[in-house]
This record gives C-alpha cells, structure tokens and sequence, in this order.
C-alpha cells in the first residue's frame, strides 16, 4: 500500500513538472510570438503613415506594404493552433473564424484583384486591422510579462466596439467592389465542361461569402462583448463546450 501511494506521489509529482515544465514553454514561446508580431504591425503602421506623408495619397500604398501584410496576416494561423492544443483558452472556432475571414481578406481579394488595391475600402480595413492588433497583441505580451497598464487593457476591451464593425465594413465593400471585376474576367471560376466536370463560380462564391458575415459577425462581436464584460467588469461567464 505503502508504495503504491508513493508511487502515486512521485508520479503526481512528475506530471505536475511535466506541466510546469510545458506552461513555462507555452509562456516563452506566446511572448515570443505576441512580441513578433506586435513589432510586425508596427512596422505595417509606421509604412503606411511614412508611404502616406511622403506621397500624399493613398494610391499604391497597399502594394507598397503588401509583403509584410501578407507574411503577418498569414503566421497568425499559429493561433488557430495555440488554441486546438490548448495553450490558450480560446475556441478554435472562433479564432478559425477570424483568422480565415482575414487570411481570405488578404489573398483571395485584395491581393488577387489588382484593380481593387487602391480603393478607400483597403484603406480602411487596413488601418482598423493594424490598430486592432498592435493592441491585442500588446496586450497579450503585457499580460504574459504581468505588467498590463490599464489603457492597453481598456483599449483591447472597447475600442473593438467601434472598430469591429468599421472593418468589417470596409472588407464588406472591397469585396463588393471587387464583384464587377470578378464577374467581368471569370477570375478563379471553372465552367462546364470541363475535364474534371466540375463548375465553380467564383462571383457566386463572394456573395455566398458577404452572406456568410450576417451570422458569423456577432458570433465573433458577441464573444468580444461577453470577454469584456468578463475582463473589465469581473462578470464570471460559463461559456458552452465547443
Ligand atoms: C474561406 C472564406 C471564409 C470567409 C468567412 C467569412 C465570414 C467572416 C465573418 C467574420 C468577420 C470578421 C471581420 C474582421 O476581420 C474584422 C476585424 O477584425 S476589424 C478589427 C476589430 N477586430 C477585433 O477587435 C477582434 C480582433 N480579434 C480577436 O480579438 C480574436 O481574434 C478573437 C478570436 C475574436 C477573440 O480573442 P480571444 O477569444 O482570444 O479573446 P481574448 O483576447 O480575451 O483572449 C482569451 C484568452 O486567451 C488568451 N490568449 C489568446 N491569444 C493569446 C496569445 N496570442 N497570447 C497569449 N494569450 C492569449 C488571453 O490572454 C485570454 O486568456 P485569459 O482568459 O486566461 O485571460
């Protein structure tokens, strides 16, 4: 018996290693991270303001930045799996959401339709985006660091209550814009007949997808609503299994 419950001890006590030992490697490694990538749109924001003082306008801007929107926007799908292994407590598929909706943002829209790249609507969700994470993720290294000033954390919790909707509004009409574009050069579609007998058509699909924001939207803008009631007011929140 004796042994038995010392075994279970020393084996308690190597998992509870096991797990300090993880969590001290989850925690490098998130600061490493939330410091890249904070430094990253930083970067992005200081050669917007730069490209637009310099040139006084906004026209070839997002060329001119593409590169570093593309690398920073595309890494951000290590987050989908911070979250399905576990070393941080958010739904993957509220992060798998975001994540692609930006991913496809970038890609599939502004980076494949040249003739769209110099519409105010870029501007706009550019400059949201790069605001909106220069604090998040300087609030997760703050956090992490456990030295959070509270306008950093106030900023996190509010300023997404004016800004979510000002970007999705400029991505709703970049894409909207886009459609004329799509519809007229059969861009990235397959007609019948074809080999494969296959069709696919990439118009239908971008109104499937400005269709999809209405119930996906307040899915992610409700879930930032209840984690600031959580943060900023100390509300306890039971959230469902996912
Ligand atoms: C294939 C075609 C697909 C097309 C789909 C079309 C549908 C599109 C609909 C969606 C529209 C989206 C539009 C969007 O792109 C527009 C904008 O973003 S505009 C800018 C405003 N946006 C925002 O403010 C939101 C920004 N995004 C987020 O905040 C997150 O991505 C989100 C997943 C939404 C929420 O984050 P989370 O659940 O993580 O909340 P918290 O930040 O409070 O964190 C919860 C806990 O996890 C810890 N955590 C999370 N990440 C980290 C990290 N990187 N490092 C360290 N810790 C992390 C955090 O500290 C919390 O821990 P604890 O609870 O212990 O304190």
């Amino acid at each position: 018996m004796a042994s038995t419950e010392e075994d279970g001890s020393v084996e308690e006590k190597e998992n509870n290693n096991k797990k300090r030992t993880k969590s001290a490697i989850a925690v490098a490694w998130l600061t490493f991270y939330n410091i890249a990538m904070t430094a990253g749109w930083l970067v992005l924001a200081m050669a917007m303001m730069r490209f637009y003082i310099q040139k006084g306008t906004h026209k070839g801007l997002y060329k001119s930045i593409a590169r570093t929107l593309k690398f920073f926007q595309t890494i951000a799908l290590v987050e989908v799996v911070h979250c399905a292994i576990g070393i941080v407590r958010t739904s993957v598929i509220v992060t798998g959401v975001q994540v692609c909706s930006r991913i496809f943002m970038v890609w599939f829209i502004t980076n494949s339709i040249k003739q769209i790249q110099n519409e105010e609507s870029v501007i706009l969700f550019l400059a949201v985006w790069t605001f909106t994470e220069i604090t998040r993720y300087s609030f997760y290294t703050f956090n992490l660091l456990n030295h959070l000033p509270y306008f950093i954390k106030w900023a996190r919790y509010n300023m997404f209550i004016i800004m979510y909707p000002l970007g999705v509004a400029g991505e709703l009409l970049t894409i909207y814009t886009a459609l004329p574009y799509v519809r007229k050069t059969g861009m990235l579609s397959m007609r019948l007949p074809n080999k494969y007998n296959v069709s696919f058509d990439y118009y239908y699909f971008l109104i499937i997808v400005m269709l999809s924001y209405i119930p996906l939207f307040p899915q992610l803008y409700f879930h930032m609503l209840r984690q600031r009631r959580k943060v900023l007011l100390g509300e306890i929140i039971v959230e469902k299994d996912e």
